[in-house]
């Protein structure tokens, strides 16, 4: 998909960015336009360029070669004021533990001109934090508290959360963690969400961009995969998947074959299915299927119709 290409309207514009750690290659060529606004997800399996990209947007890697745009500036070039207008969350608690609360948010008060102290203290009642408590004192999911809280007070125009929900409990994930995305949304800024929970991902993303090894396969709505594409079980006594031609990705579950689907290129029923293999079921797609037909570990090809289909056994 593409975006408008007006600089104003994109919080994020990376052009054929690449990378390589001594010879190896963890970003190759990738290009990704995050409109002003957008709730983004970056999800990808382990080791597909997740974090390598997000720390190319936040200036701690200079772009080999391609170019980093972040609300118009280079992040390496204007740290600082990029900086100033993000907010930014990371799976690695990284927060200066011999502080106390109080101490980080007047440290943070200082580095950001925009820290709104009002908001700051609300949502220390909110997570159930004290100024008094000290870092290194508090469990895990409260520390995470405490980083959602620095990266989000100065109401930063884009807000980039990388596996933020690592240290936090189901509660906090699910209402901490949507009530700060929507809240950033509803203002209209823009939130870039990277993170493996993919049911979390679908329900607060509008838009969200697959990465494998190193590219980005493909990008896409919300509403434009759940139109596009969906999920046929076959009930099959074969080895091998039903032939369908044009499925993405098959699973297997006993012999249930479930293929993903582009519903503009694939008949799930097509003349020449054999007279053994029954559709049990078609399915709205979800991103989780959507996710297993697309995100397998071999190189990608252009685009879902020549990529060879993938089987995964899940039963
Ligand atoms: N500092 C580094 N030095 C060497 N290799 C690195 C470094 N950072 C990342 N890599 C490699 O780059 C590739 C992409 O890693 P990256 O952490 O960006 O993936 P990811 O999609 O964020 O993975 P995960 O979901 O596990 O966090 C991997 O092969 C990783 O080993």
């Amino acid at each position: 998909m593409s975006f408008e290409t007006n600089p104003q309207s994109l919080a994020v514009d990376v052009h054929k960015l690449s990378r390589s750690f001594r010879g190896n290659v963890a970003l190759d060529q990738v290009s990704l336009q995050i409109p002003v606004g957008s709730v983004f997800g970056l999800v990808g399996l382990n080791g597909a360029g997740k974090t390598t990209l997000i720390r190319h947007l936040i200036g701690s890697f200079k772009a080999q070669s391609g170019t980093v745009r972040v609300m118009g500036l280079d992040p390496v070039a204007d740290p600082v004021k990029v900086l100033s207008r993000v907010g930014y969350l990371t799976e690695e608690d990284s927060l200066p533990t011999w502080m106390r609360v109080g101490e980080l948010v007047d440290f943070a008060r200082g580095i950001y001109s925009t820290w709104d102290e009002a908001y700051a203290a609300e949502l220390i009642d909110m997570f159930g934090l004290s100024r008094s408590d000290r870092l290194r004192s508090l469990s895990k999911g409260l520390r995470a508290r405490a980083g959602l809280l620095v990266a989000i007070a100065h109401r930063p125009e884009l807000l980039i959360l990388d596996e933020p929900s690592s240290g936090l409990d189901p509660l906090a994930r699910r209402d901490i963690l949507e009530a700060i995305i929507r809240a950033v949304n509803d203002e209209g800024r823009t939130v870039l969400f990277s993170s493996h929970l993919l049911d979390e991902v679908e329900r607060v993303c509008d838009t969200v961009a697959l990465m494998r090894a190193g590219q980005i396969i493909e990008t896409t709505t919300v509403e434009e995969m759940e139109r596009r594409y969906e999920e046929v079980t076959y009930r099959a006594d074969s080895v091998a998947p039903p032939n369908v031609a044009g499925v993405i990705g098959w699973q297997r579950k006993g012999n249930e074959w479930s293929g993903v689907m582009d519903a503009n290129l694939c008949d799930p029923r097509p003349l020449d299915l054999p007279e053994d293999v029954t559709v049990v079921s078609r399915r709205e797609i979800r991103l989780e299927s959507w996710f297993a037909a697309r995100a397998g570990r071999e190189r990608p090809s252009k685009s879902p119709s020549q990529k060879e289909t993938e089987v995964s056994d899940v039963g």
